[in-house]
Order: structure tokens, then sequence, then C-alpha cells
């Protein structure tokens, strides 16, 4: 059984008391803070920079995921580096050279990934697999928060699930399998019987009043499980 971690998306807290919902959302057992950059060009919305990450960087040890949803996204790398992410991930489409974007995350000491959006094949992962530490998967077309899960998304992560347990085996290097988009309590059993070891969460754990018990509630679907 992997490790399964949730990753709670600050898109769906309470802005007005955005430090605060950080904290309480890894005090209620978050392992990740899931950090969605948008910026109203690659992505109809537009969120937060870096400078929101540094404020949240200090008040928590968790894991900061920042989701680059922004086309071009090689100047914005260095500064989130900076401002304390751990992960960064980007879109294929919005880099002319993944490769080079890849490597440039990893040259700032973050962990790196890419993100499919519903209709982007996952081939183009094929030829940088020893650069990705984790990929992506959106299970809605990105820009917001509170949308319905796309069922496709299942076979999706069953194809991303065999490529990677694949590359592992053949190299020993761990890439992480998240899924965004939609996860409830009611299906996030079946997401990571298809293959997804990391959650992320945005409606479903900030929409309800316990943290504690959502994430509880998401951690009893999960140890039923079987992979
Ligand atoms: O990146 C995105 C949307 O573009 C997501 O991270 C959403 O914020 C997830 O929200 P829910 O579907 O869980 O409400």
């Amino acid at each position: 059984m992997p490790p399964f971690r949730i990753a709670p998306s600050i898109l769906s807290a309470n802005l007005a008391r955005l430090g605060e919902e950080v904290v309480n959302v890894v005090d209620a057992g978050a392992d990740i803070i899931h950090f969605d950059v948008m910026d109203n060009h690659y992505v109809p919305n537009l969120t937060f920079g870096p400078v929101v990450c540094e404020a949240i960087r200090p008040l928590t040890s968790a894991i900061i995921d920042v989701h680059l949803m922004v086309k071009p996204v090689d100047a914005l790398i260095p500064a989130f580096a900076k401002a304390g992410a751990n992960i960064i991930t980007f879109h294929p489409e919005s880099s002319e050279h993944i490769d080079r974007s890849l490597a440039l995350i990893r040259e700032h000491g973050c962990k790196a990934g890419l993100v499919f959006n519903p209709a982007t094949p996952l081939h183009l992962m094929d030829h940088v697999m020893d650069k990705l530490d984790m990929v992506l998967l959106m299970s809605v077309n990105p820009g917001f928060g509170g949308q319905k899960f796309i069922p496709e998304a299942l076979n999706k992560l069953r194809t991303a699930r065999h490529k990677i347990d694949e590359y592992t085996a053949k190299t020993g290097k761990e890439i992480w399998l998240e899924i965004d988009g939609g996860v409830k309590v009611d299906n996030i059993a079946e997401i990571a019987a298809a293959g997804a070891d990391t959650f992320v969460a945005g409606s479903a754990i900030y929409g309800t009043p316990d943290y504690k018990a959502t994430i509880d509630a998401m951690r009893a679907e999960l140890a039923k499980v079987k992979r």
C-alpha cells in the first residue's frame, strides 16, 4: 500500500484569514498545502503570487506544492523557489522547453512535476521522466474550485500509474501521482484504486466546518483501498 497524501487547495480557503486556514488544515491532518497560481491568461482566473507563498511559509513545515497555471512559466520558478515552495509543477503546454523548465525547478532546489489537463496526452512525460518527481492529473479543467470530477480521469490515472510503476521498477526513482479536481470523501477510494497517491481537495475540505473530520473520513476511505 503506498503512502497516501492529502493536499488541501487553499483556493477554497477563506482568503481573508489565509494564515489561520493554512495552520488549521495542517493541524487537522493535511500533509501538503496545494497552492494554485493562476494568471488570467493560461487560465481564466487570477490568484496568488510568490509574496503570498513567502507569507505562509513561516506558518508551517508542511510541503508547499505550487501548481503553476501560468504561461510562460520560467520567470516565476526562481521566485517561487525563493518564496519557500517545495514542489513546483507546470503544464507542458505553457513551456516552450519542457525539459529546460523541469531542470530549472530542480536547479532551484525544488521537486518538479508536470500537470496534465483532461485532454492533454500523457506521452508528453515520456522523455523527461528522469526529471519528474510528480505527475499531476487534472480531473477538471483548470481555473476554478468546486467543479465536478471528470470520470475519464480514472482511465488516465490507470495509464499514468502503469507508466510510473514501470519506470520506478527500472530505475528505482519515485514519482508521486497526484489528482486534482472534484476529489471528495465519496470518490477518493475509487480514485486511489485507479492509481493516485496524492489527493488535492479544495471545496471538499475547506467547504466543510470540521477539517479534521473530513480529512479523517478521507483517510478512512483510503484505508479500504486495495491496489
Ligand atoms: O487547480 C485547481 C483548479 O484549477 C484545483 O486545485 C481546485 O482548487 C480544486 O478544487 P476542488 O475541485 O477540490 O474544489
